[in-house]
């Protein structure tokens, strides 16, 4: 390639990496490219879904800790996720307060980055090593909820237990594997690379052993998708190959999150609760091989949108974020009534009290005694109410046609702690005190 050339395409691509940190929200982030994306801020907005771009990749990214939320619900979705879920062993408040300043503490380490300390050799050394002796950040975040069992098998926690924190049960789809549900405890760990993730686990694991023991855990990855120059970037594609997250809430909307995802004061909440949010997890099976059997018109009419352009069906040339417009449409002619889309979203006033922010990874684990690939989708999703949100969308999908092809064998219902507002504060730091205040 000669000289010039070579200079336009890496122009080319510094300026597709600018529009991705600036559709990202990057700026903040201490991002190299950041003063250059505040720059570029006549350039036309990008589509904002749940942050289906995945990685700009620099080991550099640094997504912010402290905050009145914490980060890994609307901040963008990287390249890797992961949901590990334990029991904690905790039985008194201290101990259970102990447990989050200490969570708090490697947290607050690792997303910032920084050289770890060398011991005396004749000890176990401070880290895995598994990143080398600088630890960057890697836009990681690890985002802590807890389970409906830590309050239920606490009598001193059971009075402060949220609204809507439930055991989940079983859907009728769906084939629950005892191993893969539930927890006291989730942390959701996201990164640019799966190295990052490991590493933060395995450093969570190893400093927290005297208060929680592992339950299951999932790892899940999306496609790397940069926008085209000055265009909006598509969502990335789920193991069944369509794009998924085109509907999402724009997670980059305060307002629309703070009705769609965060619990608010005068929810009928308890007060520490505020600033949380209801987690909701899946663990779901694709039966990949008998969907990569299944005529391309069958899997679109089960979708409701076409798989390549991700347009819904009643616009397909429109793009993948036109609006169905179902009222045109009452007998389901062209999008089935009983399609993903339109059971999960009607398009009604009604149905928008149901959004949900998903937040989703495609995972593969390998393959299953029986010879097949075992592939699915590690489904995260967030809201302000758990019933009005995952359960009740999940209730309308019951029965729809891509059950055929997809089985839910573990996950549980969570509660988001608040945000950290500051090195002074910790994770749950307002649960403890209500626990202490409680007569
Ligand atoms: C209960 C909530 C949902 C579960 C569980 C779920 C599983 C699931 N979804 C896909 C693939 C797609 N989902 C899409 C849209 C979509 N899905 C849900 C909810 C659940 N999905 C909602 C609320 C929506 C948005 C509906 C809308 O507002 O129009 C799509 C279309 C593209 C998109 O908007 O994301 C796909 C594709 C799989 C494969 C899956 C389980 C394995
Ligand atoms: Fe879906």
């Amino acid at each position: 390639m000669s000289r010039d050339r070579l200079a336009d395409a890496s122009a080319s691509v510094d300026e597709n990496r600018r529009q991705v940190l600036k559709g990202l929200g990057l700026a903040a982030f201490g991002c190299p490219f950041a003063g250059a994306a505040a720059q570029a801020a006549t350039a036309p907005a990008r589509h904002m879904t749940d942050a289906p771009v995945a990685n700009v990749a620099s080991a550099e990214d640094r997504v912010p800790f402290f905050g009145k939320h914490q980060a890994g619900i609307t901040t963008p979705r990287p390249a890797n996720g992961m949901i590990a879920a334990f029991d904690v062993i905790a039985e008194t408040p201290d101990d259970l307060e102990a447990l989050l300043k200490l969570i708090t503490n490697r947290i607050a380490f690792l997303t910032e980055g920084g050289t770890l300390p060398e011991l005396d050799p004749r000890l176990p050394p401070a880290d895995s090593g598994i990143v080398g002796p600088v630890v960057k950040p890697d836009a990681l975040t690890i985002t802590v909820s807890l389970g409906s069992s830590l309050f239920d098998g606490r009598e001193w926690l059971k009075p402060l237990k949220p609204r809507h924190l439930s055991r989940m049960k079983k859907f009728p789809n769906d084939a629950l594997d005892a191993a893969l549900c539930h927890g006291d405890i989730t942390i959701q760990i996201c990164a640019n690379t799966q190295d990052t993730t490991i590493h933060a686990l395995r450093d969570i694991i190893k400093n927290t052993s005297r208060h929680l023991t592992l339950k299951w855990k999932q790892e899940g990855n999306v496609p790397v998708i940069l926008p085209p120059l000055g265009g909006v970037a598509e969502s990335a594609r789920n193991y069944l190959g369509f794009r998924d997250g085109t509907a999402n809430p724009d997670s980059g909307d305060e307002a629309v999150m703070e009705r769609v995802v965060w619990v608010g004061a005068g929810r009928g909440e308890p007060e520490w609760a505020v600033g949380g949010a209801y987690q909701a997890v899946r663990i779901i099976r694709n039966f990949v091989e008998r969907w990569d059997r299944t005529p391309l018109k069958e899997q679109e009419r089960i979708f409701g949108r076409t798989k390549m352009g991700g347009a819904p069906l009643d616009k397909p040339e429109a793009g993948e974020f036109a609006t169905p417009d179902y009222a045109a449409d009452p007998e389901g002619k062209l999008t089935p009534l009983d399609s993903h889309i339109r059971l999960a979203n009607d398009r009604t006033p009604a149905a928008a009290e149901n959004t949900i922010l998903r937040r989703p990874f495609n995972y593969s684990n390998g393959v299953t005694k029986s010879g097949q690939l075992d592939q699915g989708l590690l489904f995260i999703c967030y809201q302000g109410d758990l019933e009005k949100g995952f359960i009740t969308v999940q209730r309308r999908l019951d029965g729809e046609p891509l059950e055929e092809y997809i089985k839910p064998i573990g996950g549980g219902y969570f509660y988001t702690l608040p945000g950290v507002r500051d090195a002074s504060d910790y994770l749950g730091s307002t649960l403890i005190a209500a626990v202490r205040k409680a007569p």
